[in-house]
């Protein structure tokens, strides 16, 4: 039974992410530009026009070290910290907690010169997807962050924006270096797998060039800054496995 009104669409979305989970390097690299590479971070685009507009998807690949997958996914779903590591937003507004796994928000990102200012309506969902007992397959965290027009008519919106449409994935999977024998695990034995996917179609005219500047210029640069917050923030923390 749907625990809430967005239950069935959010299972068939992450259900079609959880398909595409465990891209390795190799395959990506046959079918996927590599666009941007810096250590173990790898990001790689599609360039992809749907009716004039720019819809490039984007994969990137990373692995950061001292921290799980839970706890990246949890900064990366918790509204209360979003402005603390998301650089491109004016502000963001949690508009419901559909349950305590699923809630929807309203954001307005800064604007991006000569383009309108952008905003977004999306409901964000996170879950443990534990590996079966054939432990064939992996252990995932997964955050979904998808458009959505539920309830919209209650969201006081920011005249003038422009409504990006957008899918957007994290896909994480914890690798622990088993410690010493009678050694508890520390973050120092700690990896974690982070496959990011993002599908944006800007929703109104932007020029191509901007917008491939754009997306070229701030996808790392946002990767990067969110995983060095998770890593800050749980430093001194015990571990979330
Ligand atoms: O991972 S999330 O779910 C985190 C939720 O806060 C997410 C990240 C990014 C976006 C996003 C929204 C608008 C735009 C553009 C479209 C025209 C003008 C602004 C962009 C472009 C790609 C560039 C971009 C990439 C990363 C960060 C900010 N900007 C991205 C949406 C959701």
């Amino acid at each position: 039974d749907p625990k809430h009104p967005l239950y069935n669409e959010i299972n068939s979305v992450i259900a079609e992410h959880m398909r595409y989970a465990d891209m390795d390097p190799k395959t990506m690299e046959e079918t996927w530009p590599l666009i941007y590479e810096e250590g173990d971070m790898r990001v790689y685009k599609r360039e992809i026009e749907e009716d004039g507009m720019i819809v490039d998807p984007l994969k990137a690949i990373h692995t950061v070290s001292g921290v799980t997958g839970h706890e990246i996914c949890h900064y990366f779903y918790n509204p209360e910290v979003r402005m603390d590591w998301e650089g491109t937003l004016e502000s963001t507004k949690t508009m419901e907690y559909l349950s305590e796994d699923s809630l929807v928000t309203y954001q307005v990102h800064k604007r991006v010169w000569p383009t309108a200012q952008r905003d977004t309506y999306f409901w964000s969902h996170i879950r443990h997807c534990p590996s079966e007992d054939d432990s064939e397959s992996a252990d995932y965290w997964v955050v979904c962050n998808h458009s959505t027009d539920y309830n919209e008519s209650n969201c006081q919106m920011v005249a003038k924006c422009v409504r990006v449409l957008f899918n957007v994935a994290l896909i994480c999977q914890t690798i622990v270096e088993p410690p010493p024998a009678g050694k508890e695990i520390s973050r120092d034995n700690l990896r974690c797998r982070i496959q990011y996917s993002a599908n944006v179609n800007p929703g109104g005219w932007a020029p191509a060039s901007v917008l491939r500047a754009v997306y070229k210029r701030e996808y790392p640069k946002f990767l990067k800054r969110f995983t060095q917050y998770v890593i800050d923030q749980t430093k001194d923390k015990p571990i979330m496995f």
